[in-house]
C-alpha cells in the first residue's frame, strides 16, 4: 500500500511536483511525502502548495524515506548521488526519473545491492495525463516495479519496457511534450495569419490535437485509416497533406526524435 509508505524526493522540481500532485489525488497523505530542496523560495512554495515536508537536506529526506525519487538534472546526478550514498535504508526503493542516468551508474553509487526502477515520465503528468516507461535495475524486485508502476499510473499511463529502451522513451514522449507543443504553437500562428484572432486559434489548435489523440486512444484505430476519415478527394486536406509531405514534416519529427534519443545517450556518459 503506497499509503503507508514514506516517500521523498530529491529534488522538487516540475517533475517532482507533477508527481506530488498525482500522490496526492491519489490518496496519499502529504505529510508522508517530504521533499529536498535547495531553492528556498521553491520549498515554500511546494510547503504552501501542497502541504508536504520539505528541507534542504538531502541526506535527512533520503534517510527517512521508504520510496525515494531522484529527481535532479542528470548533470548533477554524480554529487548528488554520493551525498546519498550512507543516507539510503537498506530496503529503500529508489526511483529514478533522470534523463540518461543508468540503473547500474545509480547502483554504483551505493555500497550494498540497492534496489532501483529507473522511469521515463513526462510533464502531462501534471495534469495527470502522463505517459510513463519503467525499467528495473539489478536488484529491484517485480514487487518494486508495481510499486513504482501503481505511481506512475496516478499521474497517467505507465508501461514497462527493458532498459535499453529507455533513451528512445526518453526522446519520444519524454521530450514529445516540447515537440507537440511546439506544433500547436504553429498551428496557432497558421491560424493568425489566416485572420483568426490569438486565443481563438490557440484553442482551436489545442483542442485539434488533444480530441484527435482521443480519437486515436479510444477507437484504437491505425492513425493513417483516421487520417483517411478526414481527406476528401480533391478537398481541403490532401491539399495542406501535400505540402507536409513535400516540405518533410514526417522526416523532421523523426529527426528531432532521433536527436533527442542521441541525446539522453550522450547524458549517460555525464556531459
Ligand atoms: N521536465 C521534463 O519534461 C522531464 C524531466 N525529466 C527528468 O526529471 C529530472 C528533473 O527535471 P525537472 O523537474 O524538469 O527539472 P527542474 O530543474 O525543474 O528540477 C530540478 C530540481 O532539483 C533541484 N536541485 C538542484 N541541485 C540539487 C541538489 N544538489 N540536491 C537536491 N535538489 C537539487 C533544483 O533546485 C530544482 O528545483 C531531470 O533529471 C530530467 O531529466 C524526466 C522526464 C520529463
Ligand atoms: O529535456 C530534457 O532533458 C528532459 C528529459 C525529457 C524531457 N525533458
Amino acid at each position: 500500500m503506497l499509503q503507508d509508505k514514506k516517500i521523498g524526493f530529491i529534488g522538487g522540481g516540475n517533475m517532482a511536483e507533477a508527481l506530488i500532485k498525482g500522490l496526492l489525488a491519489g490518496g496519499v497523505p502529504a505529510g508522508e511525502l517530504s521533499v529536498a530542496e535547495p531553492v528556498a523560495e521553491r520549498r515554500t512554495f511546494l510547503k504552501d502548495r501542497y502541504g508536504v515536508n520539505v528541507s534542504c537536506d538531502n541526506g535527512e529526506v533520503a534517510g527517512r524515506s521508504d520510496i525515494l525519487f531522484l529527481a535532479v538534472k542528470p548533470q548533477v546526478a554524480e554529487p548528488v548521488l554520493a551525498g546519498l550514498a550512507g543516507a539510503v535504508g537498506p530496503d529503500a526503493l529508489l526511483i529514478s526519473i533522470m534523463a540518461g542516468v543508468k540503473t547500474a551508474t545509480i547502483e554504483a553509487a551505493f555500497a550494498t545491492g540497492v534496489k532501483v526502477v529507473r522511469v521515463m515520465p513526462n510533464t502531462p503528468s501534471l495534469v495527470l495525463e502522463g505517459a510513463t516507461a519503467l525499467c528495473t535495475g539489478a536488484n529491484a524486485t517485480a514487487d518494486d516495479l508495481s510499486t513504482a508502476r501503481r505511481i506512475f499510473e496516478l499521474v497517467g499511463k505507465a508501461c514497462i519496457v527493458d532498459e535499453k529502451l529507455i533513451d528512445a522513451v526518453t526522446g519520444l514522449s519524454g521530450s514529445g511534450p516540447a515537440f507537440v507543443l511546439t506544433f500547436i504553437e504553429a498551428l496557432s500562428d497558421a491560424g493568425v495569419k489566416n485572420g483568426l484572432p490569438r486565443d481563438v486559434a490557440t484553442s482551436l489548435a489545442a483542442q485539434t490535437v488533444y480530441g484527435t489523440a482521443r480519437l486515436l486512444l479510444e477507437t484504437r484505430e491505425h492513425p493513417a485509416m483516421l487520417r483517411e476519415k478526414v481527406t476528401s478527394p480533391g478537398g481541403t486536406t490532401i491539399a495542406g497533406l501535400h505540402v507536409l509531405e513535400k516540405e518533410g514534416f514526417r522526416g523532421t519529427v523523426i529527426n528531432a526524435v532521433d536527436a533527442a534519443t542521441a541525446r539522453s545517450k550522450e547524458l549517460a556518459g555525464g556531459k
